[in-house]
Order: C-alpha cells, then structure tokens, then sequence
C-alpha cells in the first residue's frame, strides 16, 4: 500500500498525456475535415464572373493607387431624375451626368488595360472605315492601349489612319458574302475565333462595334464592365411586347411577348473577353442550329443577343448616348451623342438589298 502515493501522480500525468494526444488527434481530423470542404466553395466562387472581375481589379488595385486627389463630392439626394440609371437587377445605365469621367478613369487608368475593338468592314463597308477610325481617335478610350481588329474582304482599301501612342490595328482578311445578313451575323462566329486565337492574349476587355458609324463624344472607361450591352436607340421608350424581338417559337431565339428588359442594339456587345467569348460562343451555337432547322431569325444575331442577354443580364447597361443614328432627332433625355449610325443608302451600299 506504500507505493500507492508514489504512483498515483504518475498515473494521472499519464492518463492526461493521453487525454491531450486523443484531443489533438480529434482536432486535427476535424480540422482537416473542413479544411478539404474550402476548395470545393472556392472553384465555384472563382468561376463567377463577379468574383473574376473583382480579383482582376483588386489585384491591379494593389499595384498603382490610383489619384483621388480631387474631384465632386457624390451626393446622394442630387443627381439624375429624368432618366433610370440603374436597372432592376442592380447594373448601372450609363447616362452623362450619372458618372465623374476624371474620377474613373483615375480608378481605370492605374489597371494598364488594354481594349480590344473589333470592326468588320466587308463589301463596299469598308467606305466608312476611315471615319469611323479617325473619330475613335479623338473620342474612344483616350488614353487607354486600344488594338483595333479590322475584318475585311478587301485589306488594300483599308486606310492608313494616324494612330496616337498605345494603339494598334490589326487586319484580317475574310470572306466576302453576298448576303448582308450572312456578313453581320457571321461575326459572332469569327469575333469567337479570334479571341480563342489572338484576342484572349492581347486584351482584357473588347468591345464589338458596328462600322457604319462614328464617335462624336467621350466613350471612355466608365463603359467597361463584366457584361456591357447597349440600348437601342429605336425602342427604349417602348413595351416589351413591341420589341423586334424573334417571336417564332421555332427559333433558338424565340422571346415570348412577356419576356425582355430592353431591346439591346447588335451594334455594340462588349465586356470582359471571356465574357465576351461564352456570348459569342452561344449565339453562334444557337444561330447555327435555327440554320438547320431552316430559320433565320428576324434580326440575325441581334435576335440572338437579345435572347441571351435576358438569360444572362449584363453587368452594365450604356443608354442610348453610345448607340444614337444619325437620322433620328435628339430627345430631351440624351444630353450628348458618342457614337451614332451614319445615314446610309441601303440599296448602294449592301450586296443584297
Ligand atoms: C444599330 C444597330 O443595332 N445595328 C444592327 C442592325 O442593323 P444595321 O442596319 O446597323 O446593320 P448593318 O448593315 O450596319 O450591318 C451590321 C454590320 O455588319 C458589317 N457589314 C454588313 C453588311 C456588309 O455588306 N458589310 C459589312 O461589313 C458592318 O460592320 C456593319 O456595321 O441589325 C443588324 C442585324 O443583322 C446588326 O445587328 C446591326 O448591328
Ligand atoms: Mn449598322
């Protein structure tokens, strides 16, 4: 009975040894447990668009800080009242007056991008190349690394257009088409192409522009975004049931006449480039398989984009003001013109009409 005292402090730091090892080993099982579940919520997170956008932006955030020595003070109970600048999903309508053009492009400038913009300039289009390149100049993403894609069927007619420092053209040769329809809606396809061959590696984000037009304002970095679709000039102070939207069921564009938000212009598509090219991507995929099935859709790849952009809403919306034409008057609510569709006769100028 001696030796009970002896050894009953040597069984309880035993007892507890092993307490604190079985705890540690529990701790450490559990911990890997919930550890392992982490990637599995990060892959889903970094595959979303926001979440790409936000890292890309805060990763090129940490490297300038941007001037914000001085500019307005935001308010909040003054500013736009005539117009909607944001639309029901929370992505911003670019209006003049609802953005301080100094104040983003001091955000935008410090993330050293670079915008690729792609033109298709077929048949006797390529007649407006050069306004449309000499007004880019002065009014397009000034200041920002710009590289033009021009497609064409005829690259000796291209003109040489003074570039300022930072930009860059690029021409491509296609083939000419004697549909008009063929040759706008066979931009998606090649627009797809080009970004998985050359574009993907030489921009960030692209805008898709129309060619028979031209820039008569500032259309700068407050139109960047994920997603960036424009309204149509045409219809946005008209019902859904009135937009020229594909309403035959038939087609791979088909809008019922409860569906829509706006009607978006084919002439402007733009955004991140990978954002850009799942676009392209779907509608061509969508165009393509109406062609089997004998189908065009009534306005060709416009349809198409309209389709898409109600099942995927962009993440910035530009008014009218980026998407005017020349033969419509100026309404109250567009204080300024940036890019308009030039007055074009239509029998003259397309293959087919
Ligand atoms: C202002 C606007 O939203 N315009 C759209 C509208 O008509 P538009 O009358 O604006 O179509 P359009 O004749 O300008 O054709 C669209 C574009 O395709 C190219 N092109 C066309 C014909 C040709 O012979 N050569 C050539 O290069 C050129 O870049 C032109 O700007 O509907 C079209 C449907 O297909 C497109 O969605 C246009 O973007
Ligand atoms: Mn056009």
């Amino acid at each position: 009975m001696r030796f009970i005292p002896v050894t009953k402090p040597y069984v309880l730091l035993l007892s507890s040894g092993l307490i604190l090892i079985v705890g540690y080993w529990i701790f450490w099982l559990l911990s890997e447990k919930i550890s392992r579940c982490i990637p599995v919520e990060d892959d889903t997170l970094s595959t979303s668009p926001e979440y790409q956008e936000f890292t890309f932006r805060t990763k090129e955030w940490n490297m300038v800080i941007p001037d914000m020595s001085s500019y307005n003070q935001p308010r909040i109970l003054v500013g736009r009242t005539d117009v909607v600048s944001v639309t029901p999903w929370l992505a911003p309508i670019v209006w003049e007056g609802t953005f301080d053009p100094v104040l983003i492009d001091n955000i935008y400038k410090p993330m050293n991008l670079t915008i690729a913009t792609t033109v298709f300039a077929v048949g006797k289009y390529v007649s407006f190349l050069k306004d449309f390149l000499e007004t880019a100049e002065k009014h397009f993403m000034i200041n920002f690394r710009v590289r033009y894609y021009v497609f064409t069927d005829r690259p000796n007619e291209v003109p040489s257009v003074n570039l300022s420092g930072g930009r860059h053209l690029t021409v491509i040769s296609i083939p000419g088409s004697n549909r008009w329809q063929e040759i706008s809606a066979q931009r998606m396809k090649i627009i797809h192409n080009t970004i998985e061959t050359q574009i993907r590696k030489e921009a960030d984000y692209i805008f898709c522009l129309d060619v028979d037009s031209k820039f008569h304002f500032r259309w700068g970095s407050e139109s960047l975004g994920r997603l960036v679709s424009v309204i149509h000039p045409g219809y946005y102070d008209t019902t859904r049931n009135n937009f020229p939207y594909e309403r035959r069921p038939a087609s791979k564009a088909f809008m019922s006449m409860d569906q829509g938000d706006y009607y978006y212009g084919g002439a402007v598509i733009g955004g991140l480039v990978e954002d850009v090219y799942k676009l392209t991507k779907e509608c061509q995929k969508r165009f393509e398989e109406d062609a089997k099935n004998s189908i065009e859709a009534a306005w060709q790849e416009e349809s198409h984009l309209n389709r898409y952009l109600y099942y995927n809403k962009p993440s910035k919306v530009l008014s009218p003001e980026y998407l005017w034409q020349d033969f419509k008057a100026r309404t109250k609510e567009v204080k300024v013109i940036r890019f308009s569709g030039v007055i074009k006769n239509y029998a003259a100028i397309r293959p087919n009409e």
